[in-house]
Formats: structure tokens, sequence, C-alpha cells
């Protein structure tokens, strides 16, 4: 019978508890029951894990390419063939349904891959000189070793950018990964071990965030920080690190514009934004959530939206046909009653769901809300679950004034057939915009917000210069 596995911090190659031998419990959040522990990490754990990356530094550092390469594809030959048993894990602790956690898995398997390929390609430049006899070379050298945190909504995939993008680079990391969701990314951590990564060059940690992120952001030995989480959580990291001057990725918060203008093809745009839109119950970072409606086709994709969201099958996502999971813990429940309750309050109206599904497990139904006025909270604040603001709009100006209004700039989607309306999309404030399909997250596609989303990228080539330093080294030949 499959059980669920507790979780050790992985220092120097050892899986073990932490110093102090504390462990937190881990909830599934389909039941509210707890199903394991979660070692935490002291500041003796986190010196032991900071000296091991220093020498794992500087073993990997001075691997070949090309070695580093064939550990990394050993590891996602290794991850596809667990998925099974991972995605089992991931949907006990994070509740999405089965198939999701499989694709999450089997997704991290393609990324690993993509990075190994680049490892080889990270080339630097011969400049020509002014002069005869000058030899101008840019080296590209790894930063150095990282420390990167990462949240509970996609356990895997948030870690697996990161660490992909580090390792073929040649830099050491050490993960602080989410307590909330710990056991499927150490069964990913573990696919590198087993694939043969030497001890030191990834630690796992867990414990807590704010004490891990401040120790390690500060200290001498790293030389490079991702996140992944909230704006605001971010903004503080990022100070951190601007004060230790420190290298940073930062891989916030959005509030992502669906744009339905009057030429959409709704056939298409209805059940490709109702799947984006439930998927992970909303808990996405890129998920759609302003949907930004041209009058004239408002009423028939309202509709038809309501009339998809409707269907959607929610329970444990370990059950068969269960398409939306739990919300992933209790404070999500709250926040989205709280944005509901403020909505309604200044005179949005309640088109499907808006509740909690029953007492026990963390289930939302999913929600639509039209005629949202812009000073409601979920107007402005990321929801970050299962709802649609669906408001209607008179010109494709006003759509992209408040596509616009907000100081995020994450993802953005559009759904129109007119080549003069794609040319405007163009000026939508966002890192990413998809027109007609939902294109983004692939691993050779940059994937990164501006403004208040963040800045840095954590898909395609730029995602390993970030973890890559460029230095000029030149010489007068013959002297
Ligand atoms: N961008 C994303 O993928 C993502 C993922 C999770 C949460 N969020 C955002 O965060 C909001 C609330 O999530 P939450 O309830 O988990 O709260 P939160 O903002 O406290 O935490 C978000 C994540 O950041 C981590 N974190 C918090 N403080 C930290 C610190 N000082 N140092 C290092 N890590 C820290 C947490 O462990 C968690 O993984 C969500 O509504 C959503 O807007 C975004
Ligand atoms: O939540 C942010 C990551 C989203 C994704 O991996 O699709």
């Amino acid at each position: 019978m499959f059980e669920y596995p507790d979780t050790k911090l992985l220092i120097d190659g050892s899986w073990s508890e932490g110093a102090t031998g504390k462990t937190v419990g881990v909830v599934n959040p389909a039941t509210e029951a707890v199903i394991g522990q979660v070692a935490h990490a002291s500041r003796d754990d986190l010196d032991r894990a900071l000296a091991a990356t220093e020498r794992g530094f500087a073993v990997w550092s001075t691997t070949s390419a090309f070695e580093r390469s064939k550990i990394m594809r050993k590891a996602a030959e290794l991850l596809r063939e667990r998925a099974d048993q991972i995605a089992a894990i991931m949907t006990l602790e994070q509740g999405k349904p089965l198939a999701q956690s499989k694709a999450e898995t089997l997704g991290a398997a393609d990324t690993i891959d993509w990075f190994a390929e680049e490892a080889r390609r990270t080339y630097g430049q011969v400049i020509p000189a002014r002069a005869a006899g000058i030899t101008q070379l840019a080296l590209k050298t790894p930063v150095g070793p990282v420390a990167a945190f990462t949240p509970w909504n996609f356990p895997i995939n948030q870690i697996v950018r990161k660490l992909s993008a580090a390792l073929a680079a040649g830099c050491s990391i050490i993960v602080k990964a989410p307590e909330e969701t710990p056991a499927s990314p150490a069964e990913l951590v573990r696919c590198f071990l087993d694939a043969g990564l030497p001890a030191g060059v990834v630690g796992l940690v867990y414990g807590n965030p704010a004490e891990i992120s401040e120790y390690l952001i500060a200290h001498p030995t790293i030389r490079k920080i991702s996140f992944t989480g909230s704006t605001p959580v971010g903004k503080h990291l990022a100070a951190l690190a601007g004060a230790h001057m420190k290298r940073a990725t930062m891989e916030l918060g959005g509030h992502a514009p669906a744009i339905v203008m009057e030429d959409a093809d709704l056939d298409l745009a209805i059940p490709q934004l109702v799947t984006h839109k439930l998927r992970n119950a909303g808990q996405v970072c890129v998920s759609p959530t302003r949907f930004l409606v041209a009058e004239s086709v408002a009423d028939k994709f309202m509709e038809g939206f309501v009339e998809a969201a409707g269907k959607v099958v929610v329970g444990d996502g370990s059950e068969p046909g269960v398409e939306m999971g739990p919300l992933a813990n209790d404070r999500r429940i709250f926040a989205l009653e709280a944005m509901i309750a403020d909505a309604v309050d200044r005179g949005a109206k309640v088109a499907l769901g808006g509740r909690r599904i029953g007492s026990m497990g963390y289930f939302f139904q999913p929600t639509v809300l039209t005629e949202v006025p812009t000073d409601a909270a979920i107007m402005n604040d990321e929801p970050f679950g299962p709802i649609a603001i669906i408001n209607r709009y008179g010109s494709r100006d006003e759509i992209i004034t408040e596509a616009n209004r907000l100081p995020f700039g994450l993802a953005s989607y559009a759904y129109t057939r007119s080549a003069a309306h794609q040319e405007a999309l163009k000026s939508v404030r966002a890192g990413m915009m998809s027109v007609n399909h939902l294109g983004l997250g692939s691993p050779e596609l940059p994937f990164g917000g501006i403004m208040d989303s963040g800045y840095g990228s954590e898909g395609g080539s730029e995602a390993i210069e970030a973890y890559l330093d460029t230095r000029l080294f030149t010489a007068a030949n013959g002297q």
C-alpha cells in the first residue's frame, strides 16, 4: 500500500532530520488529515548546507558542460520512470488532480532535458580588437552558489526551472522548498542524486521561510537569489538582495487580463479559458483573471463560460474523473470569501458559485463575478483561486486601458481574428501575451514578468544567462 513519505533535509548529499529534531505536519487539503512530517532546518543546518554548497560549487563549476548535461538528462529519465508515484505524492500534499500532477512531473523532465542541452551552449565571445596582437574574450562563468525560494502551487515546476538553469550554468544551489508540499520536491531532487549529481551541488531545506531567506541572502557564500511568490514578499527579498549586492530573479504575482474582442472565435476561447482558469484551482501566477470582453459578444461569452465552468467536476484530486481539486490551504478559502464579499458589497453580481463546498477539505466552487467595479479588492489584488471576473467594454481602447491599469505585468491573453487588433495588443504591458491559444510555459520560451510582477526570465536562453557572469579577458599577445 502506497504511503505518503516524511521529508528530510538534504545536506551534503545525505538526507537527515534537522539538528533540533523539529518537524511540522503536512496536511492533505482534500481531507485536512495530517499525512506526514517535514523536517525544519535550524541555523546549524543552514551553516552545514552553506559549507556543502561551497564545496559543491568547486566541483560542479569545474565539471565539463558535456558531463553536466549527461547527469541532467539521466535525472530527467529517472523522473519520467517515477512519474506515477511522484504524481500520487504531489496530489496528496497539494490537492491538484492526478492528471495535472503527472503532467507537471513529465513537464519537469522536459524542462531538465532542454536546459541540459543548453548547458552545452553557454558560449562566450571573441571580440575583434582595435590593434593587432590583442586577444579580447567575453567569458561566461557560473555566478556562484544560488539560494532559491519556491512556493506550494507547483511543487516541482517552480523548483525545476531554477534548479535546471543553475545546474546547466555550473552553479550549486540550495533550495528552500515549500513546507506545505515538501515530498514531491524531495523526489525531484532524489532523481538528480540517483543520476550521479555530486554531494553538495544541490541542498534542500525547509523551515521558517523568513528566517531562512534572511540568513541565506545575507550570507557571503550565496551569490544569486531566485524567488517565486507574492509581490510583497518579492519586494522584501529583492531589497535584501540589493543590500548585499546579490543578483536576483523575481517571479511574482500577476492579475492577467484575458481579452475577448468582438471578432473572437468563442468556440475556441471559451473552452480554452475555462480550462486555463480552473487549472490548479486558479492558484497559478499566470491564471487568466480579468476577462475583458467586447460588449457585442459579452452575453454569449458569459453564458458559454458559466455553462462550461459549472460542469467542471470538483473533488479529491486522487479520485478518477475529478477536474479541479481543493485549494491548497485554508488561507486561500478565507482570502477568496473576503474578496467575493467585498466585490458583492460594491455592486458585483455572482453569476456562478461564490462559496466554499462543504466543511471538510478546502474545496471551493468555480466562480464567476460580473459587473465588478474597479475599486473592488479583487480587481486590484491577485485572487489566486478559481474566480473569473467577467466585465464588458465598449471599445478596444477601453479594453487596453483596463488591461494596463494595474502595476502587474505577468501573463496576458487575447482572442481576436483581426490583424489590427493583434497589432494593438502589443501595447498591453505584460511579460507574456498569448493570442488565440495558450502558448506560455515551454522551457524554450521566455517566462517572466515586468513591473510589480518581477524581473528576469525563467525560460529560454535568458534563464541561463541569469546564472552566468560575463567577464572580460584581454591579453597583448607575445608580451
Ligand atoms: N507566483 C506564484 O506562483 C505564487 C505562488 C504562491 C503564492 N503566490 C502569491 O502569494 C499569495 C499568498 O500566498 P501565501 O498564503 O503562501 O503567502 P505568502 O505570500 O506568505 O507566501 C508565498 C510564498 O512565499 C514564501 N515566503 C513568504 N515569506 C517569505 C520570506 N520572507 N522569505 C522567503 N520565502 C517567503 C512562502 O513560503 C510561500 O511559498 C497568493 O495569493 C499569491 O498571490 C504566488
Ligand atoms: O504559478 C506560476 C507557474 C505557472 C506554470 O508553471 O504554469
